[in-house]
């Protein structure tokens, strides 16, 4: 666990975070731009020194004003990853992973290699490398050391899109195989959704909520965030059962399954996914011949009209979907709050 309970003034900014982090998983530092994200990774890591406070990492004290403890960053088996991937010029990438250099069990050496991809590369010089290869590497640098934690302070803002996603599926690995906990900022939705497990919203150097992806977007504190045609919900479900003749997982939504491409994982494992409104109709009945493979019974909790259309949100078992129906079929289907109704869900993007 990381304990963080400090202060810090940093010009008009006045930080001060009470929070512990489990040791495990991705959290996501996200906030506006100057909320303080990169200041309180910095604090952490050991770059700056708090005013007040302390943190500690798993029971170890990393900082300490009233005890007068600071350990200095390469103390604090902390793997630090940058925007920009800062390898020495000079050196090959065999050379910046430190191999050679430091003393590794091989068979680690030979996992983290791997997992990253980076083996055919590891004779060139990081002036041939592209911009997603120079973080892969930055990131096994920062694993050889065997670090307690990962701070990643948005490692894929410098990369095209392209380079994003094909980093992206390397942290997806890294985060199921690697059991260290990564305190990841962002400026990205798709990053968060992708990858974080709780997130922590910093707004003006204040913690404003601490809590999982899933509880924080149902809430109404990531809505500066949302477009309008971005109303989707974002669910965490168990497999609960596998077709493998058809390909298709089924998910638990509440007692109904919900059926999306084949997610490889067993029974009971969860799966986010994000549905969108407008992937989502109404029916009053249950349609009995249609394509549409998921039809769920559910309750209207709410209605927001807009202009030329409704956002519905469905309530199936505990969770909450969007169903987006133009104003003229919300009238003339009388759809109401605490109506029973069935949902059409088109399509469920896996995340
Ligand atoms: N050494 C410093 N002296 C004065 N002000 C500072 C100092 N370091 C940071 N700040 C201010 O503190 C605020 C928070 O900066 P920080 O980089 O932590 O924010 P951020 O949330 O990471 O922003 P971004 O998303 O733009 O990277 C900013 O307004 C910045 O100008």
């Amino acid at each position: 666990m990381l304990e963080i309970k400090l202060k810090k003034q940093l010009g008009q900014l006045g930080l001060s975070v009470d929070l512990k982090i489990p040791g495990k998983g991705i959290t996501g530092l996200f906030g506006l731009s100057g909320s303080g994200k990169s200041s309180l990774i910095n604090l952490v890591g050991g770059l700056i020194r708090p005013d007040e406070g302390f943190i500690r990492l798993n029971g170890r004290t990393l900082v300490d004003r009233a005890q007068k403890i600071w350990l200095p960053p390469n103390l604090r088996r902390m793997g630090y990853v940058f925007q920009d991937a800062r390898l020495f010029p000079h050196y090959n990438v065999q050379g910046n992973l430190g191999y050679g250099i430091k003393k590794f069990q091989r068979a680690e050496f030979e996992h983290i290699v791997e997992l990253l991809g980076i083996g055919h590369l590891l004779k060139r010089y990081p002036q041939t490398l592209s911009g997603g290869e120079k973080q892969r590497v930055a990131i096994g640098r920062a694993l050889l050391t065997n670090p307690e934690m990962l701070l990643m302070d948005e490692p894929l803002s410098a990369l095209d899109l392209p380079r994003k996603r094909e980093l992206l599926s390397y942290l997806d690995k890294l985060s199921e195989q690697i059991n260290i906990p990564i305190l990841y900022v962002t400026h990205s939705l798709d990053e968060l959704f992708r990858l974080a497990e709780r997130v922590v919203l910093l707004d003006n150097g204040k913690v404003k909520a601490f809590d999982s992806l899933e509880n924080l977007w149902q809430g109404e504190l990531l809505a500066p965030w949302k477009t309008q045609s971005e109303q989707s919900a974002v669910l965490s479900l168990p497999i609960s059962t596998q077709n493998i003749a058809y390909k298709m997982t089924a998910l638990q939504l509440g007692t109904q399954p919900l059926w999306v491409k084949a997610v490889p994982g067993e029974i009971g494992q969860k799966v986010r996914i994000r549905i969108y409104s407008s992937d989502v109709s109404i029916a009053l009945n249950i349609a009995e011949k249609t394509s549409i493979r998921n039809i769920l019974s559910g309750i209207i909790s709410e209605i927001k009209a807009f202009e030329d259309h409704s956002e519905i949100e469905i309530r199936i078992g505990e969770q909450k979907i969007w169903a987006s129906v133009s104003r003229w079929s919300c009238e003339e289907l009388g759809l109401q709050r605490g109506q029973q109704i069935y949902a059409q869900i088109k399509a469920v993007s896996v995340l």
